[in-house]
């Protein structure tokens, strides 16, 4: 794993964009995309500059199930509101979370992840160390599945709904099998609140019961953080 450590998430975004830039010019053509409050930065930046994604393919992690692409606490309203609108994908793909048959969407969606092997992955972190919503005790095997959410992950969510009893329970996730498969990997984590998970990520063993720390496995993942998540790593 490579650390790179940021005075904030603000210059963290700068250093996310440079690790698209060079995918891109590495020969990048598909893109696996995180959303939540982490990646903001890097996609603000991203849509700042030049880089042209008209060629090349998107595969989101996640989408929260029972919620419709056109409600904005959907993770499919929060990819157009941030990216897509000024950074229009040739195609990009999400989970349906109006899928009839759950079963028959996770077959899709993972036959969407082999039929188009992703390039650069982006992730973030959850404060349970859960990466996409594969949350702990979930098997590093799994591909894409319908997780349903710890009460953590709800709780943590609740800041973007109005109620905490109006965040979804379940949602649809790519797994850690299918994460794994990426060729290059950027994980992004911010703020005091995720610096446990961070250390457990980097530097804990590598257990079900904390899924992002099998990035430890990966040959290739740039984990990208600022001075508070960093703070309770043993070595910086
Ligand atoms: O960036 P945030 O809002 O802290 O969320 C962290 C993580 O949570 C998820 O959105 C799922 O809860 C992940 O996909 C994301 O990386």
């Amino acid at each position: 794993m490579k650390v790179i450590i940021k005075k904030n998430q603000q210059e963290a975004g700068v250093e996310g964009y440079k690790v698209f830039k060079e995918a891109i010019q590495n020969g990048a053509k598909v893109f696996g995309l995180a959303t939540g409050s982490t990646p903001v930065t890097t996609y603000e930046e991203i849509v700042k500059s030049d880089l042209d994604f008209s060629d090349c393919t998107s595969i989101n992690l996640d989408e929260y199930v029972g919620i419709s692409p056109d409600n904005d606490q959907s993770y499919k309203y929060f990819m157009n509101e941030h990216l897509f609108s000024k950074k229009p994908f040739k195609k990009s793909y999400l989970p349906d979370g109006l899928a009839e048959d759950p079963e028959e969407e996770t077959k899709r969606y993972n036959k969407v992840i082999d039929d188009n092997p992703i390039d650069l992955q982006l992730l973030g972190i959850g404060r349970n160390a859960h990466i996409g919503f594969n949350e702990p005790g979930t098997s590093f095997d799994l591909e894409t599945h319908v997780a349903d959410l710890t009460d953590s992950t709800i709780e943590a969510n609740a800041r973007f709904f109005e109620h905490v009893e109006d965040v979804p329970k379940q949602a649809y996730s790519m797994g850690i099998g299918s994460i794994m498969k990426s060729k290059k990997i950027i994980l992004e984590a911010f703020g005091a609140e995720k610096a446990d998970a961070v250390a457990k990520m980097i530097e804990g063993p590598v257990t079900e019961d904390a899924p992002a720390s099998i990035l430890q496995k990966h040959p290739d993942v740039v984990v990208l953080i600022d001075e508070a998540a960093a703070s309770k790593l043993s070595k910086k």
